[in-house]
């Protein structure tokens, strides 16, 4: 990557290697992990080697110039843990590269908005809608207000400002984007404190991927950890009727307008835990949120999981071996291994994908498909 911070920043771990480099180590790496259960060819998604990331987070840092100006720069880490000062950053989005010295030159030239400024948040979408949150240690005052609404004017963003106990909104706090999946639209919102895919072009074809070894199915899906719909969008279309659960409040609010821009009716989003929504899918425990739900309705044939790092719980686990057809997508290959050594006992790996969702670190999305055998 032609970055000038490439070593230093801690950002990029695999720093001292070319995009095909870092990614053979990784795809080493997980081959040897995975190979006591397949020794099949994954599929490799390969990402852009540079200017993928649709968001990324800065802290600000501020120090005087000879004149005695107040000086503000986006930082850093390094390796060390010590601030670094950067102007412009490699793995974000064009339109995020574009923007940062446009918007810090504006910050830079009034106290209102500089003045104890800690940290910018940037959330772009391939749509060039661009959302900016400014987060403070001070309280946010109308002449905050005034001041934001001029550079969200001049620069064609839209701007949210944080600070302790206070979110100001200036327009609104989502971002609209369009992802063309298997030549058909399907829209988003991104909310600004929802979960999003950080690399929009492997996220396409993530998606793609699970559609691709997805058969049309006359019964019904089941999901859990399912975000704004990302995946349940898309995927509805190959089931009848798709049941999905998610603890974010602000996933499921995103989720509910995500289906009705793409005018989808096949779909329930309900904010369960994964944990909880085992106990009601087995009648273990009654729940408010799901007494609209009759259960008995669907006909489960697959079970999509996207889960955070940690993986799955073990009532989770528990669950899925239930079902003919497991769709896993994990960003964390340890806990991953750690699930299959269960799911293996029931369910055959049919297909294996590696992500490289995050070029140049150590991290990489793996996504598995299972088929039960017994
Ligand atoms: C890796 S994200 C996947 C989201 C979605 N599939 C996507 O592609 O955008 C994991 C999601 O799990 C949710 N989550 C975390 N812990 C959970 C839990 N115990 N039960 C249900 N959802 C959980 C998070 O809020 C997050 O939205």
């Amino acid at each position: 990557m032609n970055c000038k911070y490439f070593g230093i920043c801690a950002s990029c771990t695999l720093f001292d290697k070319t995009y095909e480099e870092q990614l053979n180590y990784k795809i080493q790496r997980e081959k040897e992990r995975f190979s006591n259960f397949t020794t099949m060819e994954f599929d490799i998604i390969k990402s852009s080697e540079s200017n993928f990331r649709n968001r990324a987070e800065f802290r600000i840092w501020w120090e005087k110039d000879a004149d005695g100006n107040e000086i503000l720069s986006y930082a850093m880490n390094d390796f060390k843990k010590n601030i670094l000062k950067i102007d412009s950053c490699e793995m974000v989005s064009p339109h995020i590269k574009e923007l940062m010295p446009k918007l810090i030159t504006k910050l830079e030239s009034d106290l209102e908005l500089s003045y104890k400024l800690f940290a910018v948040e940037f959330l772009g979408s391939s749509t060039n809608d661009m959302l900016v949150t400014l987060i403070y240690h001070k309280k946010l005052e109308e002449s905050w207000l005034t001041k934001a609404k001029e550079i969200e004017q001049k620069l064609n963003i839209k701007i949210i400002g944080r600070s302790r106990k206070q979110k100001i909104v200036l327009t609104n706090d989502y971002i609209n984007e369009t992802l063309n999946i298997a030549n058909q639209d399907f829209f988003f919102a991104y909310e600004e404190n929802g979960f999003t895919q950080p690399n929009t072009k492997v996220n396409i074809q993530m998606i793609q991927w699970v559609l691709n070894n997805t058969q049309a199915s006359s019964k019904d899906l089941c999901e859990l950890y399912c975000g704004g719909g990302n995946f349940t969008i898309p995927l509805s279309t190959k089931f009848r009727k798709v049941l999905a659960t998610e603890i974010s409040k602000t996933s499921i609010k995103s989720a509910l307008r995500n289906c009705k821009l793409n005018d989808i009716s096949t779909i329930s989003f309900i904010r369960m835990s994964a944990e909880e929504f085992v106990q009601g899918l087995n009648k273990v425990r009654a729940f408010n949120r799901l007494k609209d739900i009759n259960l008995d309705d669907y006909e489960f044939d697959t079970i999509f999981m996207d889960p955070p790092r940690s993986g799955l719980d073990d009532t989770t686990r528990a669950l899925a071996k239930d079902f003919p057809n497991i769709i896993y997508i994990s960003c964390n290959p340890e806990t991953l291994h750690r699930d299959l050594e269960e799911l293996t006992k029931t369910h055959e790996i049919v297909r294996f994908a590696l992500f490289d969702q995050f070029a140049f670190t150590n991290h990489i999305e793996s996504g598995v498909i299972l088929k039960k055998i017994r």
